[in-house]
């Protein structure tokens, strides 16, 4: 190269670095905190892999002001982090209207399926199809749907004690996952799959294969999320190409639930708003709101949503709580034997008896404590937000995120963070927690739309767990190690001891 063209390589260089320095001055100038980060990349390179978040977060928040709020760059782009709960209920709550959306994943016209899931809906669609959902996770509705998950659950107990006659050992996270799978094809598409006892169920291999990330995957993810367009001209696409598998399935059991086949479970229950919506025929007005939303292919986007955020979440939770309770055999006790009182009371595992067992709630709430599946959460600002009690104005645009890992371990809001507890969480001490110290599902309008049902699956499977075996750490299990994927957690393994505590 001439030293011209070395001189002009130079030249761009140092513009372009002039230029990263200026971007990366949006909070300085602001005077907000912000950990080291790196000209370019920002804090991308610390923010991007789970693995790397979590102790990054606790960085930023204990180092860097970040238990009220710290500036983060994600490349050039500025992005807060909040870990004041009082300034994450009037951003995430109160100004809710401001704070609605989250940031956009890019996908192609062939991710249809999973762009029509409400997770990924902003703005009025997601409003609307929320509006619509909602109910189908009210009590009342989850009270119609126990037997199912029940039936799920004695399947589940059943298998571990049969497993527990042969093997010394038994792996629960395992067994957690396949009881999650067909809970899930049993309540949202309908179908007996049976994974458990049959480990090549077609089911159970494509969700698998849904959640498969290869190098190619991966490569497809990050291509279509750089370039969409192309990659969408390119007949690419960014989730799995087994999504077609299960757009077929749940098309098939909506065919089959119109010639009049109903089991009461959520397919049944978006079904039945569609029809709601066109029996208001004379009203016109909610017919066709709830027509324009709820179109055969937007209620399949919500089945194939189960599976999206109902498997992992799920089965890690149950994972965690049963380490958690092996671990401490006298609050597994405590919990049997309210297990046992209600069962005298209510002479079986009931919807009313396990929302009235309090100990149970505790157990589950202290291990979501310890182990949230979500890291943290996160929320776009949609318009010029002036942060409340200062003169800081962020742009549309910015993304906020909660610690939620680092603040569920605070000792400021939890004396001896690392024990698990569970009476912390019992009726008579639940006024110490302060508000939104504690959000395992989340916060505001936009939290988990399935909490009630995702804690009945928890609650049915522990209790019936619980009043069949005893459960013992395996020899060199006595800890759990946490499995960082690409957006969520889950303990590496869980094997258990199961010692029966019926004659069979
Ligand atoms: C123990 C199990 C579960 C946990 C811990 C959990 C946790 C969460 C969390 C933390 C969020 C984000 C909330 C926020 O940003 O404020 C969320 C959102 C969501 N979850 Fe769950 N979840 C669980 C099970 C499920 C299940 C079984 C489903 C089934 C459909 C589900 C569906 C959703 C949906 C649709 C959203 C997005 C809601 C929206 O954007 O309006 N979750 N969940």
């Amino acid at each position: 190269m001439s030293g011209e063209t070395w001189l002009l390589l130079g030249v761009v260089i140092l513009l372009a670095w002039a230029y990263s320095r200026w971007k990366h001055s949006f909070w300085s100038s602001r005077g907000v905190a912000t950990p080291p980060f790196i000209p370019f990349l920002g804090h991308l390179h610390k923010t991007a892999m789970l693995r790397k978040r979590y102790a990054f977060d606790m960085d930023a928040y204990y180092r860097y002001g970040g238990s009220k709020f710290c500036g983060l760059y994600s490349f050039h782009k500025p992005c807060l982090l909040v870990g004041d709960p009082e300034l994450l209920k009037q951003m995430f709550v109160k100004d809710f209207d401001c704070f609605s959306g989250k940031k956009p994943l890019k996908l192609t016209k062939h991710d249809k399926v999973i762009s029509d899931t409400l997770v990924l809906k902003t703005g009025e669609e997601w409003k609307k199809l929320r509006a619509i959902m909602s109910p189908t996770f009210s009590s009342g509705k989850m009270k119609g749907m126990f037997p199912l998950v029940c039936q799920k659950a004695d399947d589940l107990v059943s298998f571990c004690l049969k497993e527990a006659r042969t093997k010394p050992v038994i792996d629960m996270k395992h067994n957690f996952s396949r009881f999650t799978l067909d809970t899930i094809a049993s309540c949202a598409f309908g179908l007996e799959c049976n994974s458990l006892g049959d480990e090549d169920s077609d089911f159970s291999k494509k969700v698998d294969k849904f959640f498969k990330l290869t190098t190619a995957s991966t490569l497809r993810k990050i291509f279509v999320s750089i370039a969409p367009r192309i990659a969408g001209a390119l007949n690419m696409q960014f989730s799995s190409p087994t999504t077609g598998f299960f757009k077929e399935l749940a098309l098939k059991t909506i065919a089959a639930r119109r010639e009049g086949s109903k089991r009461g479970d959520f397919l049944d229950l978006l079904l039945e708003t569609q029809s709601q919506g066109e029996d208001d025929g004379g009203s016109g007005k909610r017919a066709s709101k709830s027509k324009e939303v709820l179109d055969d292919e937007t209620i399949v986007s919500q089945c194939v949503l189960f599976i999206l955020a109902g498997y992992g979440t799920t089965a890690s939770a149950l994972s965690y709580a049963a380490f958690l309770l092996a671990k401490h055999p006298d609050t597994q006790q405590r919990l049997r034997q309210e297990i046992v009182e209600l069962i005298e009371k209510h002479g079986d595992v009931t919807y009313q008896g396990i929302m009235e067992a309090k100990f149970l709630d505790a157990c589950i709430m202290e291990s979501l404590r310890l182990y949230p599946i979500s890291v943290y959460l996160e929320r776009m600002c949609e318009r010029n937000y002036r942060i409340p009690g200062t003169d800081i104005t962020i742009p549309p645009g910015t993304v906020v995120s909660c610690p939620v890992w680092t603040m569920h371990r605070d000792p400021k809001y939890w004396p001896e963070p690392e024990e698990f507890r569970p009476e912390r969480f019992l009726p008579e001490n639940k006024a110490d927690i302060p508000n939104l110290a504690h959000m395992p599902f989340g916060i505001g309008p936009r939290n988990c739309i399935a909490q009630r049902f995702a804690l009945m699956e928890t609650k049915i499977v522990l209790s019936k767990l619980l009043l069949a075996s005893d459960l013992r750490l395996a020899p060199g299990c006595e800890n759990v190690t946490v499995s960082f994927g690409f957006g969520s957690h889950s303990p590496k393994a869980v094997e258990l001891i199961l010692q029966p505590l019926k004659d069979e």
